[in-house]
């Protein structure tokens, strides 16, 4: 799609140029002026479209819508182009039938509006629109260039034919040898020789008809005759050649014109339409007149050529007829010479006529030359401000083409600085590239070392690996064997369990039998509890206290079982008495030491014995020490009760896989002679009653309360409690701990979980009151009253003692509250200890001894064999010892009684004298 450029432009002088080679050719076209030529070249449809199609479509009417357009594209509208390029419309139809020039126009008109508009931009619609266009104008270019090729070919077929009528005729003229030639091209052979049969019957029949006047006067001529008309033929022939030349160089200048409108063709088939389509129209002119010169040519070709046919046969004739034929012959050549003439003036006369009308034909052309020279004018004065257009285009592309020129410049120079940067760039990446070359080569080699590395590891792994499959193998035979051991060991294991269910039973059975066993020990223990005696007597004796002044001790020897005491106011021998015991602990023994010996008692109660253990002695000699512990008792001070709660849990704790204990724990105070209950709430108000048979659970006071415990701390909190209910009693004058027996009972009840029996244990700790002497107190009131029930308990308890070492059948458990109270303990199946407490401080000397004595006699009794091994002197004197005792209470009550009774009969009538108490008390 080049914008058609100067050169492209159809000048008159080339036209005229091709006009004139025309002339050189034919004659009829010299007389058309170039000028002409070019103007109708112009005029012609072909010159505005190639397209035969349009041709038909638009016919005669094709120079006005030429013009219409040619006139238009120029000032077509830029809305109208953009219409056009926006426009849906611009089918295939559509552009088959628009002009080429009017598509070069729109080609025109997008890219004034791209480089106005757009900045060079173009729409890809619009793009698309252009490359339709395109697509038209080179498919019309390549229509035009196939067209004149099929031209050229046409024109070559053409002139071969020629070529061979030429020969045609020159075998005619020169003989029958060429026949054969003539007879190649068939179908010309064939007319030729139609032409030549009919042309010969013809000129036969003239030559008869010509030869019948003058066959009598001919006969005689002379060879002379003959070679004349032979001359003539051969004129005629030279005449034929002649025309046979002109035909040549008609035909090469044809054959150059030709050449050269295809070479321009050829040259020109990349040029703009508008161009080629002047040249094809042109061409096609040249055609045109090719085709009237063929016409003609022909028409005189064919009478030529009948001509020469009447002639040959003629000639044939003459040549085959005998000598008399000759002058015949003669004549008929002779007569042909004259019908050679005649034909010749024919031809001069067709020759002329064929002139005439050519001049005719050219003066028509003229005439309308003359007419449309105007139109011709002002076409290319149109053409030529086309041109102007053009050019001014041109100029305005040049701009343009200049404007990007600069622009590409600019680019160019900044596509210089980015390669420049590009460059820069690149050398830095270069760099890095090398930097990174290197790093990698360095990688390379570490990576190497690394492999190397790997190599030997991976080597050592599958070397372990190896060792470990083997370990593995072995392992795996050491696991069958080991398998085999364990299915052995299995075997003897299940053997073994066999056994062991065998011996398992054996045990059981031992098991059973160990309980036999063990209840036979519980049997042979309490059994030799019992040949111990089931009354056992233990002695403390207090150590001095850290603020006590007179530290003389009335005690002389302190054995393992027994005690000497020297009586300060004798001297000798007579001042010492020995007493024995089941135990004498001395000043410097501890509560452990103590409970050590006490602890096989408290086992009893858990094997549903009852066990009474008290505290007898003195006011101060540590009963409630032993019994409890101190105020603020440690671990290692804690008294028998606390030791002995703390046993009975370890050991029911211990048992309870065969035997479940319930422990529960009362606490009550005698004083006088009233019992009172420690752990109720209102001690001091409720008087509890004794039952005199106590119950098959061995509650002698079922009233008062029963605290279950199930540690020792529940025990001390309890004891607390009692504790602080017994402080309650207390006057100013003494302390209520001294005047009254506290009594901790501990009712045990077991079930054998085995064989479902349940036994009961009571356990008593009692902490009497003070046992000392009445009569030492110079009491009178309340503590008179508190001395008479303390002693009488304490009387009620010897004498319960007593009965029990006779074996009376009755014993005088109901003379007190604490006999009654402890009854279930005394006695029987039973285990009593008394733990008599001993003050050994001089002062103290008399209750010592009479406490000593006391115990002594309880002792004694207890020892039962042992006793029995004893004279029946000291068995009557003792008896004696204690009926005179005894006897002398009785006096002493009488005359305290009495006393009272003086007492208060004086306060009622105070002039009653009161006998001397000294007296009475003695
Ligand atoms: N074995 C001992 N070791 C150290 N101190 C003792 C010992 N026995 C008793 N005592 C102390 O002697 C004092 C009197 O003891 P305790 O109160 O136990 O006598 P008691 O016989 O219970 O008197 P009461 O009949 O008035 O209750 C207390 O201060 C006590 O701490």
């Amino acid at each position: 799609m080049n914008p058609p450029s100067n050169n492209h432009t159809i000048e008159p002088r080339d036209l005229g140029n091709s006009s004139a080679n025309f002339n050189g050719i034919n004659s009829l076209q010299s007389k058309v002026s170039s000028e002409a030529k070019f103007q109708h070249i112009l005029h012609s449809p072909v010159m505005t479209e190639p397209s035969t199609t349009l041709i038909s479509q638009v016919g005669h009417k094709f120079p006005e819508v030429f013009r219409l357009r040619q006139g238009s594209y120029g000032d077509l509208p830029s809305a109208k182009i953009s219409e056009l390029m926006k426009s849906t419309s611009l089918d295939h139809l559509l552009l088959q039938n628009a002009p080429t020039q009017s598509l070069l126009s729109v080609v025109n008109g997008i890219l004034e509006e791209s480089v106005e508009r757009r900045n060079g931009e173009i729409p890809h619609r619009v793009a698309c629109l252009l490359r339709k266009v395109v697509q038209e104008i080179e498919r019309r270019i390549s229509t035009q260039a196939a067209h004149l090729k099929t031209q050229n070919n046409l024109f070559k077929a053409r002139e071969e034919k020629y070529h061979s009528r030429i020969k045609i005729l020159e075998a005619l003229t020169f003989g029958t040898k060429e026949e054969s030639e003539v007879g190649r091209t068939k179908k010309e052979d064939k007319k030729v020789e139609e032409l030549k049969h009919f042309d010969k019957i013809n000129i036969e029949k003239e030559m008869v008809n010509d030869l019948k006047p003058i066959e009598g006067t001919k006969k005689m001529e002379n060879d002379k005759d003959v070679i004349r008309y032979t001359k003539d033929i051969e004129d005629k022939n030279m005449e034929i050649s002649t025309l046979k030349q002109e035909l040549e160089t008609m035909r090469k200048t044809y054959e150059v014109q030709l050449s050269q409108l295809e070479a321009k063709a050829e040259a020109e088939k990349k040029v703009d339409d508008k161009e080629i389509i002047k040249y094809v129209k042109e061409l096609e002119d040249k055609n045109m007149e090719v085709l009237t010169l063929k016409k003609n040519l022909e028409t005189m070709k064919k009478t030529y050529e009948i001509q020469c046919s009447q002639l040959e046969a003629k000639t044939e004739k003459e040549k085959m007829a005998d000598d008399k034929g000759v002058i015949k012959y003669i004549k008929e050549l002779e007569d042909k010479n004259v019908e050679i003439l005649a034909f010749k003036q024919e031809l001069e006369t067709l020759k002329k006529t064929y002139e005439v009308k050519c001049s005719q034909l050219e003066a028509k052309v003229n005439e309308k030359e003359n007419v449309d020279d105007k139109e011709i004018i002002k076409y290319i004065k149109e053409l030529e401000d086309k041109n102007v257009e053009i050019s001014t285009f041109k100029q305005e592309l040049e701009t343009t083409k200049k404007t990007y020129e600069v622009k590409c410049s600019q680019l160019e120079a900044k596509v210089e600085d980015a390669k420049e940067e590009l460059k820069h760039k690149s050398q830095e990446y270069e760099h890095l590239l090398e930097k990174l070359r290197n790093e990698v080569k360095e990688n390379e080699v570490i990576s190497e070392s690394k492999y190397q590395k790997w190599i030997m590891k991976e080597n050592e792994i599958r070397k372990a690996v190896n060792f470990q499959f083997s370990s593995i193998q072995k392992l795996k035979l050491s696991w069958e064997s080991i398998k085999q051991d364990a299915m052995k060991e299995q075997k003897i294991y299940s053997e073994e369990c066999n056994l062991l269910g065998i011996n398992l039973k054996s045990l059981v059975d031992a098991a059973e039998s160990y309980q036999i066993v063990l209840a036979e020990n519980r049997k042979l223990f309490n059994e030799v509890q019992e040949l111990k005696g089931n009354i056992r007597v233990y002695c403390r004796l207090r150590p001095f206290l850290p603020g006590q002044k007179e530290k003389q001790s009335i005690v002389e020897h302190i054995g393992e079982t027994d005690l000497v005491v020297a009586n300060p106011a004798k001297q000798g021998k007579e001042a010492l008495r020995t007493f024995k015991f089941n135990k004498v602990f001395g000043p410097t023994s501890t509560q452990a030491e103590v409970y050590a010996d006490i602890q096989a008692f408290i086992r009893s109660v858990l094997d549903g014995f009852n066990v009474c253990i008290f505290a007898y002695g003195q006011t101060g000699s540590g009963k409630t020490y032993t019994m409890s512990g101190p105020n603020g008792a440690t671990t290692e001070s804690l008294g028998v009760n606390y030791r002995a709660l703390n046993d009975l849990f370890s050991i029911s704790t211990s048992r309870k896989g065969s035997i479940e204990y319930d422990i529960g724990v009362q606490i009550i105070e005698i004083y006088n002679e009233q019992v009172r209950d420690l752990l109720s709430t209102d001690a001091s108000s409720k008087k509890l009653g004794i039952l005199s048979h106590s119950q098959p659970n061995g509650l002698a006071v079922p009233d008062a309360t029963m605290q279950p415990v199930k540690s020792t701390s529940d025990v001390i909190k309890l004891m607390d409690i009692g504790l602080k209910n017994r402080a309650k009693g207390s006057t100013a004058m003494n302390e209520r701990s001294s005047r009254s027996h506290s009594v901790v009972s501990i009712h045990v009840h077991g079930k054998d979980k085995k064989s479902g029996s349940s036994l009961q244990g009571n356990l008593h700790l009692v902490d009497l009151a003070g046992s000392e002497r009445v009569d030492r107190s110079e009491v009178t009131g309340d503590r008179l009253k508190e001395a008479q029930h303390i002693n009488k308990s304490l009387s009620a308890l010897g004498d319960v003692i007593f009965a029990l070492a006779q074996k009376t059948s009755h014993v005088p458990y109901r003379n007190s509250k604490l006999t009654q109270l402890l009854q279930s303990s005394l006695g029987g199946q039973a285990k009593t200890l008394m733990l008599v407490q001993i003050n050994s401080d001089l002062k103290s000397f008399s209750e010592s001894l009479s406490t000593l004595k006391f115990a002594e006699r309880v002792s004694g009794v207890e020892l039962g064999a042992a006793k029995s091994t004893k004279d029946g002197r000291d068995v009557r004197e003792l008896m004696e010892q204690v009926s005179s005792l005894k006897d002398t209470i009785l006096v002493k009550d009488k005359e305290i009684e009495k006393l009272q009774l003086l007492k208060d009969l004086k306060n009622v009538y105070p002039s009653v004298n009161s006998e001397n108490p000294e007296t009475t008390s003695e």
